[in-house]
């Protein structure tokens, strides 16, 4: 069963700063969605007014056509894994994990189990006495094994070392091929993690600046590298994203499909075409005035 997230202008104000403005996103299939934002840009606003955790300012949401907030049957869909406090927590693994399956209907233990061995973490010390990213682990145990039909990672890889890190997204994409739901990673490990991304969300200064299917968006971007006339000429009736320029040599990123004429032209006055990144993407788009 997938649930659909819609969001409609949303806004949502701290005192007189506005965090969000005129947020809308529709969310109706199950895939892996990226959020990306710089810090301050409203990530964890947007996520935890999904989650029920705080109510807008103004605007609307649903999720499967009802209003989340203060929405007992809608909560119970929704798992938001964020970096938890856990300093006073004395429970150990097997006490957290029993006593999540048990407020969580499509909880799965046994998947649980296997990815506490996976992670390695010790099953009887209190979660308190757990490294940072141990506690990490533990939160992306709970929200992959709680097979919720929305389920959101807010930067849910803190303190997780490489291997770690490599864990997890192995065992998301692989649960998520066996149990597809709508998943939300927000992050600021855009080039680690792209490659996880069915489509992708930008917020920047609490706006959203682009939504869009990952591999369209990288398929429609190239740049395009070369002597700097020669580029300039090039790309003149071209959508441009940014520029790089090295002595004589320029590099211009653009967007929109190039098509065989187009690169056979590129050949011929030298210039090398070659992919973008939703790296390279994403600082454009979020860079500025600061
Ligand atoms: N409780 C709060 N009171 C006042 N301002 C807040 C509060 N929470 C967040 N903000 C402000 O709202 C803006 C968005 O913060 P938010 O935490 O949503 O951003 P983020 O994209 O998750 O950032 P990061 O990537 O750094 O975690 C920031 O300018 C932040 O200072």
């Amino acid at each position: 069963m997938t649930l659909n997230v819609l969001v409609n202008n949303l806004n949502l104000t701290y005192g007189s700063y506005p965090a969000l403005k005129d947020v809308s996103f529709m969310l109706n299939e199950p895939k892996i969605y990226g959020l990306l934002g710089r810090n301050g840009a409203g990530k964890t606003s947007l996520l935890s007014i999904l989650a029920s955790f705080q109510e807008q300012t103004s605007g609307a949401i649903t999720i499967g056509g009802e209003v989340p907030f203060e929405n007992a049957k809608i909560m119970q869909d929704v798992s938001f894994i964020f970096n938890k406090d856990y300093k006073d927590e004395s429970d150990n693994v097997k006490e957290t994990l029993k006593y999540v399956a048990r407020y969580r209907s499509q909880f799965d233990l046994k998947y649980a189990e296997y990815l506490v061995g996976k992670f390695k973490l010790p099953l009887k010390k209190p979660i308190k006495e757990f490294s940072k990213g141990m506690q990490s682990a533990l939160n992306v145990t709970i929200g992959l094994a709680s097979r919720s039909p929305i389920t959101i990672f807010d930067e849910a890889y803190l303190g997780m070392d490489a291997p770690t890190r490599d864990i997890f997204y192995r065992e998301l994409l692989e649960d998520q091929s066996n149990h597809p739901r709508i998943i939300i990673l927000s992050t600021h490990l855009v080039s680690e993690m792209d490659y996880l991304f069915d489509e992708v969300i930008i917020l920047h200064k609490g706006s959203i600046v682009l939504q869009e299917d990952f591999e369209s968006l990288i398929t429609n971007g190239s740049s395009i590298t070369g002597a700097t006339e020669v580029v300039d000429e090039f790309v003149l009736s071209m959508k441009q994203l940014n520029t790089q320029q090295l002595g004589n040599t320029k590099s211009v990123m653009v967007y929109g499909e190039l098509n065989d004429r187009d690169l056979k032209v590129a050949q011929q006055k030298g210039l090398e075409v070659g992919p973008i990144s939703l790296q390279d993407l994403f600082i454009h788009l979020t860079e500025g005035d600061d």
